[in-house]
């Protein structure tokens, strides 16, 4: 065979586009799907299906048709029962089936990080209806947060401040979650320090860890991140202390994106992705070894270095404001004229803040970085036709 490894990748999206260059380096096939054709990742796969992967019999006919040696989800809507049926008969889920089984519920990450492992978390309840969510935020108290059990990048989330929010937030909630079940998690808000990434490779040989990515995040969703975060001695033992836990009771073989809060010394786990994550991004320009660098390389049984650098570094990203399919892009010399680089992801349409793009730079020092990015970010225009 001509490739070194077949793989299934379910999700297209940006970080899958980044994915797919990483493993076709190392020699893959890959196949790219998602719900909607031309999406970022497709445009540089080498196949690609355009399916709904909530859909489960789709789901099984593809992996029938490409046979692939590792199916990789890129996405958290699949139907993650198919996933579960294909691993027990012998296809290579990444990094595992119970780890995308476990991580597309809020609720199913939380029980384990909170009651079997036992790892810090905010105070929480679940609520299925607007009585159980007063009943929730009794417990948790006020300001509190409330997210669809089922979502992702910050749809349908809300921080409540009073009881007179709570109808509100609750119907937001419903409003904007994925997938049939109607519940959410009524979260303590947590007035943290700061909020970080914690890249987590676990592989044949053990477990790595990145330096700590700082990022900031409004309505739900990520704006910019940097790469090393100061975190004390102690602070960053615990966070890592945690997230090997997790990535070790999930098992197999990838990078995790673990999200803590730090207030003080305290650091509160909060969620996790099993795949790369979009504040991750910034390991583009800051490590050797990017974070999709080493998800290729995990999965397919390649060593990964027992301890990654980083140079300070930053992303900040380019969202457009409006719904087209008609885009431009304008800007991207000016952008990088004070040495940012820029990535466009190429999506077929717009919708209002839609992340299209991605601006990196590198710095003396984290607040450097910063600014060089957030200033090439706000001089990309898209161009609405
Ligand atoms: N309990 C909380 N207290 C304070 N801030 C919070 C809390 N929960 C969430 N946030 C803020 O909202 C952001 C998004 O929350 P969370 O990571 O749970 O959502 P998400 O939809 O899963 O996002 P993504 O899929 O992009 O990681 C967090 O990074 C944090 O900034
Ligand atoms: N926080 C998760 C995340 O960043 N996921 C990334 O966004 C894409 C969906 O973007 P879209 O909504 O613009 O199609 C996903 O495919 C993935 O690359
Ligand atoms: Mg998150």
């Amino acid at each position: 065979m001509a490739h070194t490894a077949r793989i299934l990748l379910l999700g297209s999206g940006e970080l899958g586009r980044e994915f797919v260059i990483s493993a076709k380096r190392l020699g893959a096939y890959v196949i790219a799907c998602d719900a909607y054709d031309d999406a970022p990742a497709m445009q540089l796969a080498d196949a690609r299906e355009v399916f709904s992967m909530l859909d489960g019999e789709r789901l099984r006919e593809v992996a029938e048709k490409h046979r692939p040696d590792y199916i990789v989800p890129e996405i958290e809507a699949i139907r993650t029962e198919a996933l579960a049926e294909l691993e027990s008969e012998g296809f290579t889920v990444v990094p595992s089936a119970r780890a995308a089984q476990l991580t597309m519920n809020r609720d199913a990450i939380r029980d384990l990080a909170a009651n079997e492992l036992g790892l810090v978390t905010s105070k929480y309840r679940y609520a299925k209806n607007l009585d159980e969510v007063r009943a929730a935020a009794a417990h948790t108290g006020f300001p509190c947060v409330i997210k669809p059990v089922m979502s992702s990048s910050g749809k349908g989330q809300s921080t409540v401040r009073d009881e007179d929010e709570l109808e509100g937030a609750w119907d937001y909630a419903c409003a904007n979650m994925r997938g049939d079940r109607q519940r959410v998690i009524v979260e303590q808000f947590i007035d943290f320090d700061y909020e970080i990434t914690l890249l987590t490779v676990r592989h044949a040989g053990g477990v790595t860890f990145c330096p700590p990515i700082g990022h900031r995040q409004e309505r739900g969703d990520y704006q910019e991140s940097w790469q090393p975060t100061p975190m004390s001695d102690s602070a960053i033992a615990k966070a890592q202390d945690m997230a090997r836990k997790v990535v070790d009771d999930l098992g197999g073989f990838g990078l995790f994106g673990v999200e803590f809060f730090v207030r003080g010394e305290e650091v509160i786990f909060s969620e996790l992705s099993p795949r790369p994550h979009d504040t991750g991004m910034v390991t583009l320009v800051s490590q050797n070894l990017t974070e999709f660098d080493l998800h290729a390389r995990a999965v397919l049984g390649l060593p990964i270095p027992d301890r990654m650098l980083a140079r300070p570094s930053a992303s900040a990203v380019i969202l457009a404001d409006r719904d087209s399919d008609q885009l431009g892009y304008e800007g991207l010399a000016d952008a990088m004229a004070q040495g940012a680089d820029i990535r466009i992801f190429a999506k077929p349409t717009s919708r209002p803040y839609r992340r299209m793009g991605v601006a990196l730079a590198t710095g003396s020092d984290t607040d450097e970085a910063r600014s060089k990015a957030r200033d090439a970010a706000h001089r990309v225009h898209i161009t609405y036709g």
